[in-house]
């Protein structure tokens, strides 16, 4: 049985060996280098010998099949449907005996995940609401395209020159779309319940949820955390751990359904422009 286990691992690693650097694809596409590897992708960076320019290249994992194919073949689709100066442009979809490649634009800059857990960035309050005013914009024109994103997480947002973008819409459904029959490649029963413990469902509100969750990645960045031998650490909650102004807190528990959530994006723009002012009177950011 540890045979056939060890076996299986091996074959899965050797046909999801990287391409190798300077391979043309589709006599297109020069491949630079490896820049990503998700549940379903592997990304890299490569030169479009047409425009010059540096383009990301999502290639299926064979070891994935034809479900990873599907996936990214509906990535293209939405990617089409979004156009937004903030989100990578759709350029290419095609096949070679390696499998199936979406290509994109290439987005420079660090995600929010670089910039957390491998910068050590620690952001405020006030970076979190203006970072999170900026993220709203770019979900409420998904939203408004009959689309959710249905992964909004940190490494997927990335952020250049002070502005943020969004990528990986393999998830992405139309607005009241049932779940994909097939479950994401190498993602478990888990991945495809929220964090709140029930199925992530195609609704607004299950994007706000996770924007919850991005806000509290953001906040818990400068969080010192209690490594004295009497700290009752283990037993806090956020609410008790992050040193927040109520306003943010209340929004926080609205986000998480911990309190009437929201209907929509519009109010919870309307609570974090009014604690944005608040802080702009009182406050100070690690930006300024
Ligand atoms: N357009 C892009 N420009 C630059 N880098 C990109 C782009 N798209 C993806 N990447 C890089 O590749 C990584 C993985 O991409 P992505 O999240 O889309 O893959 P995935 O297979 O869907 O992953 P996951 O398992 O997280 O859903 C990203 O974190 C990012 O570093």
């Amino acid at each position: 049985m540890r045979f056939l286990l060890n076996f299986k691992s091996f074959m899965k690693a050797w046909r999801d060996y990287p391409l190798e650097t300077n391979k043309t694809l589709a006599e297109r596409y020069i491949v630079q280098e490896l820049i990503g590897e998700g549940s379903y992708g592997l990304i890299y960076k490569c030169t479009d010998r047409i425009s010059g320019s540096s383009v990301a290249v999502k290639q299926a994992r064979p070891s994935k099949g034809s479900r990873a194919e599907n996936f990214l073949k509906r990535e293209a689709d939405i990617l089409k449907t979004v156009g937004h100066p903030q989100i990578p442009e759709y350029i290419d979809l095609f096949k070679d005996k390696n499998g199936a490649y979406l290509v994109m634009s290439f987005l420079h800059g660090d995600t929010f995940e670089d910039l957390i857990f491998d910068q050590g960035k620690r952001l405020t309050e006030e970076d979190c609401v203006r970072y999170t005013l900026d993220l709203l914009d770019l979900v409420e024109h998904i939203h408004q395209k009959g689309l959710v994103h249905l992964d909004l997480r940190i490494p997927n947002v990335f952020i250049h020159d002070g502005r943020l973008y969004l990528i990986d819409f393999g998830l992405a459904r139309k607005i009241g779309e049932p779940p994909p029959r097939e479950r994401p490649p190498g993602m478990g029963f888990p991945f495809i319940r929220s964090s709140s413990g029930r199925f992530k469902t195609a609704e607004i509100q299950t994007d706000l949820f996770d924007i919850g969750h991005f806000m509290l990645f953001l906040l818990y960045s400068s969080f010192e955390p209690d490594d004295s031998p009497s700290s009752k650490a283990n037993d806090r909650i956020w609410q008790e751990e992050l040193d927040l102004s109520d306003e943010l807190r209340q929004i926080l528990e609205r986000l998480l359904e911990l309190r009437k959530p929201y209907a929509g994006i519009h109010h919870l723009k309307e609570d974090l422009l009014r604690l944005r002012r608040l802080h702009d009177e009182y406050g100070e950011s690690t930006e300024s």
